[in-house]
């Protein structure tokens, strides 16, 4: 199917999917994100060239969330290599919700199973390099502008506030990461979480989060302009951990169900990719029971289907 084709056929794709909306609620933990429409979704598929088909509502600006967790991964293995990275955080999918506290306990020595969980997140922010909270946070997002292809991205300064408010749970595994050690003696928590709350709040469109898609889609290097963003052996590494936790403990059906890496956040947006050929970003405000959008998940699925993406 090319491009014409698929902009034809993805409007009833989205009126199909947009109806499991209603079995899913907008989060509202982070009091800000609850204002977010309830029954939008929109998707944009970007191709090789920067050709693009969109449907459904993809003109609003969303936060990440946890898809910020993918590209601070990637900016952590530039500034530390792999094994500076993994010294803090494991390879391991844990099976529990997004923000467990359960296995920082259980296990030795404490490290965060995998850098897309909560625990792991905040580990990786601290791991990058800056001076001060605000000098990481800026390259942070000079990096995801970079590769988002230039686009300007900045923070959703009221999202931020609104969960730096309320994040005692994401405030307890720093604490008890601080603890463990996997926060060593010179990093500040409030300095950590700053970093950590501020990428999450990172405000998207759908295009610019399809373009972001594509360069990982491409190994790291925009196909628009043959820049190489991000070395091929870290977008493998993030490719994997996608496939194993990007959709938390629902990882394992969407694997069998969708078949291709994706990374999904609670303001509902999922970045997905089909390799070598297209970046995908979602959007579908309201949330299943273990953090993915309901009616997002329903899209893919049936884009995967009709258009045979799995890789597997
Ligand atoms: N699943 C998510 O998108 C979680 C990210 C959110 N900022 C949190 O820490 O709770």
């Amino acid at each position: 199917m090319n491009m014409d084709q698929l902009r034809a056929a993805l409007p009833q794709w989205v009126e199909a999917s947009r109806k499991y909306a209603s079995e899913g609620v907008v989060a509202s933990y982070i009091p800000e994100l609850a204002k977010a429409p309830a029954n939008a979704l929109g998707v944009t598929v970007m191709g090789r060239s920067g050709e693009m088909a969109s449907s459904g509502e993809t003109d609003f600006a969303f936060t990440m969330q946890s898809i910020s967790k993918v590209f601070t991964l990637l900016l952590a293995l530039i500034d530390n290599g792999e094994d500076g990275v993994f010294a803090k955080v494991g390879m391991e999918p844990t099976g529990d919700d997004f923000n467990s506290m359960l296995k920082l306990e259980l296990v030795e020595p404490g490290k965060p199973f995998n850098p897309l969980i909560n625990a792991g997140a905040i580990a990786v922010s601290s791991l990058i390099q800056g001076d001060t909270p605000a000098a990481k946070t800026e390259r942070i997002l000079a990096f995801f502008s970079e590769a988002a292809g230039g686009a300007s991205l900045a923070v959703n300064e009221d999202v931020f506030r609104s969960e730096s408010a309320t994040a005692h749970r994401n405030r307890s595994l720093a604490y008890f990461l601080k603890d463990n050690e996997v926060l060593g003696d010179d990093i500040d928590v409030e300095d950590v979480l700053q970093v950590y709350f501020k990428h999450c709040s990172a405000l998207v469109t759908c295009e610019q989060l399809a373009r972001m898609a594509l360069v990982l889609a491409f190994d790291g290097t925009d196909p628009l302009t043959g820049r190489v963003v991000v070395p091929r052996r870290y977008v493998q590494i993030a490719k994997t951990f996608m496939i194993m936790c990007g959709m938390y403990n629902a990882s394992g059906e969407f694997a069998i169900k969708v078949g291709i890496p994706a990374k999904s956040g609670v303001s509902g947006g999922i970045l997905a990719l089909v390799p070598g050929q297209y970046g995908i970003a979602v959007v579908g405000p309201a949330l299943g029971s273990k953090g993915n959008s309901t009616a997002g998940v329903h899209l893919l699925e049936t884009m995967s289907k009709e258009l045979d993406w799995r890789i597997f």
